[in-house]
C-alpha cells in the first residue's frame, strides 16, 4: 500500500478524444494515497471518459498523465501493464466475464498475480460471502441478476487492494444497505492508501459523506469542492 498523502496520480492539460470528437478538454488533477472523491456531473459530462482514461483503457489525445510517479507516455507494453494492474476498475458496463462463474471473475486478478489456490479459495470466497453472494459464487453473470452482477464487478476491482480504485456508478443497481456496505468496504480501502474516485449521480450519497466532489461539465473538470458536513456514515 501506498504512504498516505503520496501522489498516486497527476493529470497536467490532459486532453481526450473519441476519434476527432474531443471528450475531455484541459484536466488538471492531482490525487495522494488515500484521498476519496466522487465525481459529478450530467450526463455526457465525461465522467466514464476520465475513468477510461484514468484506467488506461483511452489514451490522452494530449497533456501529461503521471501514474504512480512513471508518465505513462514513456511505458512500454509490460510497463504499462504492471500500471494497471495496480487500478482497480469498476466499469459502467462492469465487462465481467461471460464464461466465468461468479467466483471465478472475482479470482481473475488473484490468478494474474500468481496468488495461490488455497489463497483465491478463501479470500475469494470471503469476499463474495461479504458482498451478500456466497449462495451464488458459481453462477455465471447471466444467471445473476443487474445487481448481483455490480457486486461480482466490485469484487473484482478491489481483490488485489488497489493503489487506485476507479469506480463508475457501482450502486446504480442495488438497494441502500448493499449501497451502504459498499461504500464501507470503499472506505476501508482509502483508509489502507487507496486513492478512490467515485462517479455517481446518487446526491444522497454524496450529501452523507464528507468527502470532496469533482465536478464536471462539458468534458471540463471543476476544482474539488471541499464538504462541509460532518461525517455521518
Ligand atoms: N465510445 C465513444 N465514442 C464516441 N463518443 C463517445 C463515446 N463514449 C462517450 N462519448 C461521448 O463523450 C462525451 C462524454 O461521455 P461520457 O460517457 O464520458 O459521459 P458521462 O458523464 O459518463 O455520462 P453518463 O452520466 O450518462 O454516464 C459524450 O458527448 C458522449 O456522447
Amino acid at each position: 500500500m501506498e504512504q498516505s498523502g503520496a501522489t498516486i496520480l497527476q493529470l497536467e492539460g490532459v486532453g481526450m478524444r473519441y476519434g476527432a470528437t474531443p471528450a475531455l478538454h484541459d484536466i488538471d488533477l492531482r490525487l495522494t494515497a488515500g484521498s476519496f472523491h466522487f465525481v459529478v456531473g450530467p450526463s455526457g459530462a465525461g465522467k466514464t471518459s476520465l475513468l477510461r482514461l484514468l484506467s488506461l483503457s483511452h489514451p490522452p489525445a494530449e497533456g501529461k498523465l503521471v501514474l504512480f510517479g512513471r508518465d505513462v507516455a514513456k511505458l512500454d507494453q509490460e510497463e504499462l501493464a504492471a500500471v494497471r494492474r495496480r487500478i482497480g476498475v469498476v466499469f459502467q458496463d462492469l465487462r465481467l466475464l461471460d464464461h466465468l462463474s461468479a467466483f471465478d471473475n472475482v479470482a481473475l486478478p488473484l490468478r494474474i498475480n500468481g496468488a495461490s489456490d488455497e489463497q483465491i479459495s478463501t479470500s475469494v470466497s470471503q469476499m463474495l460471502t461479504w458482498l451478500g453472494l456466497g449462495d451464488v459464487l458459481e453462477r455465471r453473470p447471466a444467471e445473476l441478476s443487474m445487481g448481483q452482477r455490480q457486486l461480482v464487478a466490485v469484487g473484482r476491482a478491489v481483490m488485489c487492494r488497489p493503489s487506485l480504485l476507479l469506480a463508475d456508478e457501482p450502486t446504480s443497481s442495488i438497494d441502500q444497505a448493499k449501497a451502504q456496505r459498499l461504500m464501507h468496504l470503499f472506505l476501508s480501502l482509502s483508509r489502507l492508501g487507496t486513492a478512490v474516485l467515485f462517479v455517481t449521480h446518487a446526491e444522497q450519497l454524496v450529501r452523507r459523506y464528507p468527502f470532496p466532489v469533482l465536478s464536471m461539465k462539458d468534458g471540463r473538470l471543476r476544482p474539488p469542492v471541499p464538504s462541509v458536513l460532518p461525517m455521518s456514515a
